[in-house]
């Protein structure tokens, strides 16, 4: 069977209407895909820091992440985020499992920074492959929470979206985005138009020229990482409407799609 890892974005996840969940039951249904769900909770997070008095910083689409911001994170994304997600699956008949990467060592992982910038921001180092199967093997969805652990026992906060491609690339996924626009966006002459089709140069090129900026940065590069390690396909739809979803594994046009190869850019 066919694996997909569907990251959802903590952006859009508690607006998430019933019939996205319900073309997630219509898939699998069809006996043909496995799939895996890999969450943010960015938003969440920050409601959270900004209940409690706690101030952090970005760098290059990353949470600055100190210890007690860890454990916040840890407390939102693992804990009502993920299961909120579990309950919406469940309430659509599907079995769901949620986890995070502490869990079975699902996410074996290291400093995503040597200088010690970031703080407890980690990357994913090595997926425990074996014990996803088995979750799967078991007829579960497995719902994943993007906080990892590293072979001495510490914590670290992963983004979301690289959490996913680590994910994807290591069962050979397809990699589905989903997230509260319809795919990259530009304003030209005016009008916001979108791109059906990138590849690394143009990201590039679109990043330089701040077209791509702040959360979307690391959604277009893990996607181009996720593609060099492994994973099939990846493609950033809009999670309101469902039918993108359902329209992109059907071979139709909908959202962006990211490749490595080469690709004539208008
Ligand atoms: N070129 C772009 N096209 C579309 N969205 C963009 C672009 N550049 C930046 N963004 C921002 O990226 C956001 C999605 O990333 P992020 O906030 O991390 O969402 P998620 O929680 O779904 O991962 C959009 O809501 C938008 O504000
Ligand atoms: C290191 C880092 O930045 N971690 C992210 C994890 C959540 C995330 O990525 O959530 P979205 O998918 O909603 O953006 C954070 O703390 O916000």
């Amino acid at each position: 069977m066919e694996k997909i890892v569907i990251k959802i974005g903590g952006s859009i996840a508690g607006k998430l209407p019933n019939s996205f969940f319900a073309s997630l039951a219509r898939l699998q249904k069809m006996n043909k895909y496995q799939l895996i769900i890999v969450h943010g909770g960015g938003p969440e997070i920050n409601g959270m820091l900004q209940k409690i008095g706690i101030q952090c910083q970005f760098v290059d689409g990353l949470r600055v992440t100190t210890k007690e911001v860890l454990d916040i994170a840890e407390m939102v994304m693992s804990g009502s985020v993920n299961k909120n997600i579990v309950h919406r699956l469940q309430q659509a008949n599907l079995s769901a499992v949620g986890i995070s990467g502490v869990d079975g060592a699902l996410l074996v992982s290291e400093p995503a920074d040597s200088s010690g910038k970031l703080g407890y921001v980690g990357k994913v180092k090595r997926v425990n492959k074996e014990w996803l199967e088995k979750l799967l093997h078991g007829g579960a969805i497995p719902v994943i929470s993007p906080i990892g652990l590293d072979e001495k026992g510490e914590k670290y906060n992963i983004n979301a979206d690289m959490a996913a491609a680590a994910v994807a690339a290591a069962v050979n996924g397809k990699l589905i985005f989903i997230s509260d626009i319809p795919g990259v966006m530009e304003k030209v002459e005016g009008k916001t138009v979108l791109h059906p089709l990138l590849n690394k140069e143009k990201i590039e090129q679109l990043i330089a020229a701040k077209v791509i900026h702040g959360g979307m940065i690391p959604k277009v590069r893990s996607a181009l990482q996720a593609l060099t390690d492994g994973a099939k396909e990846t493609v950033i739809v809009n999670g309101i409407k469902p039918d993108d979803l359902w329209n992109y594994l059907q071979g139709k046009n909908a959202g962006t799609i990211i490749t490595t190869e080469e690709v004539q850019h208008v």
